[in-house]
């Protein structure tokens, strides 16, 4: 039997059933996948010979011009179909049994590649049956970038494949571009076609200004939620909007100075519903294990509160109370059979 001398924290955070709601497809590349389409690509791409992930970053504007790299290595659908199945994978590998991946439909003129082909590969690999202990959905990102039109098409798209395991909408992308109202009418039909919606908050000061109209939209969600000035901290915590938390991401690319600042913080005190999450692990370099890992020994959580994070984390998912049920079974379950693993 295992003692809990011989299960150390990133082994027990390894083991701990986990949920993962916030991880954006192409940037939760590993580098082994990375490599594997690299080597694929490299013909085509001469230019990617020379491409690494810089392990930090000075500020989050140089993040989102990564991706001018990493999308040349999912330009077809047999890759994107590579890099989702790993992805997947991987997430079963480091315990997460529910997985809510995130990803924009994109095209490529070169291949063909259309974004209905985008996203029917991705939704071919999510629905492929699979041995390891993991229930995968998808949640359509619409890309602040995007025009009004665009956005339309993405939530069309949705609903022409709504069957196939696709659970919700998010507006992503580029915190310095773009605006939500001017996408809303999307969102508004993704709402009445019966999607639940979450939307990147307040990653940065520039975004305050439009807190207000993200939140008269009544978000099942928030990625972030940053930097909360008292009014906006208010109706999030009035309404209960669940908050996908993700530090590493958040502390690498510079929005929060140090997890020891992380607002993640507040929401313990306040007893607000939040999620761990990895946002990019392939970028930032950390699996969700790890982001367990990180906020047990910055905010000195017990197991237990471990645990009851992960539990309570199962009442943010995009699903129905049946399967929040049968998931919260199979964690109480586990506790059960890992008791030793607590002292
Ligand atoms: C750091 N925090 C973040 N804030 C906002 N958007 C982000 C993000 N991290 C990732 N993305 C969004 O996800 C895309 C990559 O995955 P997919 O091509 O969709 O699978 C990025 O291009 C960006 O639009």
């Amino acid at each position: 039997m295992v003692t809990s001398s011989t299960l150390d924290l990133s082994e027990f955070c390894v083991q701990l059933p986990k949920i993962e709601l916030h991880a954006h497809i192409n940037g939760s590349i590993s580098p082994k996948t990375m490599h594997q389409l690299r080597e694929l690509k490299k013909h085509k791409y001469p230019e990617l010979a020379d491409f690494v992930v810089p392990e930090q970053l000075d500020r989050i504007s140089d993040f989102f011009p990564l991706f001018k790299f990493i999308y040349k290595l999912t330009d077809d659908e047999e890759a994107i179909a590579i890099a989702t199945r790993n992805v997947i994978d991987e997430f079963a590998k480091d315990g997460v049994r529910y997985l809510e991946l995130r990803t924009t439909p994109r095209r490529n003129e070169d291949t063909g590649m259309t974004k209905e082909s985008y996203l029917k590969s991705v939704l071919d690999v999510i629905n492929e049956p699979r041995k390891e202990n993991i229930i995968v959905r998808l949640i359509v990102s619409i890309d602040r970038r995007n025009t009004l039109e665009e956005a339309f098409e993405t939530v069309d798209l949705a609903v022409k494949f709504r069957t196939q395991n696709i659970v919700g909408i998010d507006l992503c992308g580029d915190v310095h571009q773009g605006s939500f109202e001017h996408l809303r009418p999307a969102f508004d039909k993704a709402r009445t076609e019966g999607f639940y919606v979450t939307l990147h908050f307040n990653e940065v000061v520039e975004n305050m200004v439009e807190a207000p109209n993200l939140l008269s939209f009544g978000p099942d969600r928030l990625g972030h939620a940053t930097l909360l000035d008292e009014p906006t901290r208010q109706t999030i915590y009035s309404n209960r909007i669940p908050i996908e938390i993700c530090m590493t991401s958040n502390v690498i690319s510079k929005t929060v100075k140090t997890f020891e600042d992380h607002h993640v913080k507040d929401l313990l005190v306040e007893n607000h519903p939040f999620v761990l999450c990895t946002d990019d692990k392939g970028v930032f370099f950390s699996d969700l294990s790890n982001e367990y890992a990180i906020c047990s020994t910055t905010f000195k959580m017990t197991r237990d509160q471990l645990f009851e994070t992960s539990l309570h984390s199962i009442d943010a998912i995009f699903g129905g109370s049946e399967l929040k049920s049968q998931l919260k079974q199979q964690w109480q379950e586990w506790h059960q059979a890992n008791a030793h693993a607590f002292n």
